[in-house]
């Protein structure tokens, strides 16, 4: 089942053309890292796509309801402010919200909902604690818990796994991985292109406003790529333990 579509989809922002001419299909059972360098257009690409900014073309979720599309699609912006101090449990269970009519009260499916995002994001023993005196890692685990409660078929999330520490990052994409297998998809922009090779069954790349490569990890992440788009040098072997990438050397 195709979870998304963008067809010539593009995004003008104040008179300058961020992004043209995208094409892409998202199906179930995909983990998909978005890369490219700072301002490449990555958030842009996420938020349009899902109706919060203007765009021209086509998106399959940006004509949907407000109701519907928090029914096909969880959003982790990459903003982290929690507003209220409200305790970690209560806050996963907003993520609830779409799934909720008007006045109605959380049902056993959602309590089980939120426990499972809960255990996933190893947040059983933060679950009490009130979310705006957590630290800044924390924090983002219980929004990305909160999107994980959300139960969608699509996750899209705007660099999940920044200022989290090395154990929690790997764990986050296994997590992304896990929920892939099951059938969900998710998309995320990250910075980290060696978890990105590592975890993620697809990578996009965007570069001088569209898609400069879209395919497999070892087939994106060519050495004249990573050169032409990052501006470094790098290594990559496949190994029985999954892709290993490491940046090296800035080359441009
Ligand atoms: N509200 C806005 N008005 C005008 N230009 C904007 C606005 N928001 C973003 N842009 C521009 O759009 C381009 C893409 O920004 P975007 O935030 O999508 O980049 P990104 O790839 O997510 O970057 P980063 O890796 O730094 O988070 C940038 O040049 C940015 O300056």
């Amino acid at each position: 089942m195709t979870l998304l579509t963008l067809k010539d989809f593009g995004v003008t922002r104040r008179k300058r053309e961020v992004l043209r001419d995208v094409n892409m299909t998202v199906d179930q059972g995909e983990l998909i890292g978005i890369i490219g360098a700072n301002g490449a257009g990555k958030t842009t690409l996420m938020r349009a796509a899902m109706g919060l900014i203007d765009s021209t073309g086509h998106s399959s979720l940006a004509g949907l309801s407000p109701y519907a599309r928090g029914r096909a699609v969880a959003w982790m912006p990459q903003s982290r402010e929690i507003a209220w101090p409200v305790d970690v449990e209560t806050l996963v269970r907003l993520g609830r919200t779409p799934h909720l009519a008007a006045g109605q009260r959380p049902q056993a499916e959602d309590f089980a909902a939120v426990e499972r995002a809960l255990l996933r994001m190893d947040l059983g023993a933060l679950r009490g604690r009130t979310a705006t005196r957590l630290s800044g890692g924390e924090q983002a685990r219980v929004l990305i818990a909160r999107a994980l409660a959300q139960e969608t078929p699509l996750l899209m999330a705007d660099e999940p796994i920044a200022g989290l520490d090395p154990a929690h990052q790997i764990a986050t994409m296994r997590s992304f991985a896990d929920l892939a297998s099951e059938g969900h998809s998710v998309i995320v922009s990250l910075h980290d292109l060696g978890l990105a090779a590592r975890h993620c069954t697809r990578l996009i790349v965007i570069d001088k406003g569209g898609l400069a490569a879209d395919g497999p990890p070892q087939e994106v992440l060519s050495a004249a790529r990573v050169r032409e788009t990052f501006g470094i040098s790098a290594y990559f072997k496949t190994t029985a333990e999954g892709p290993i990438f490491q940046p090296l050397e800035v080359v441009a």
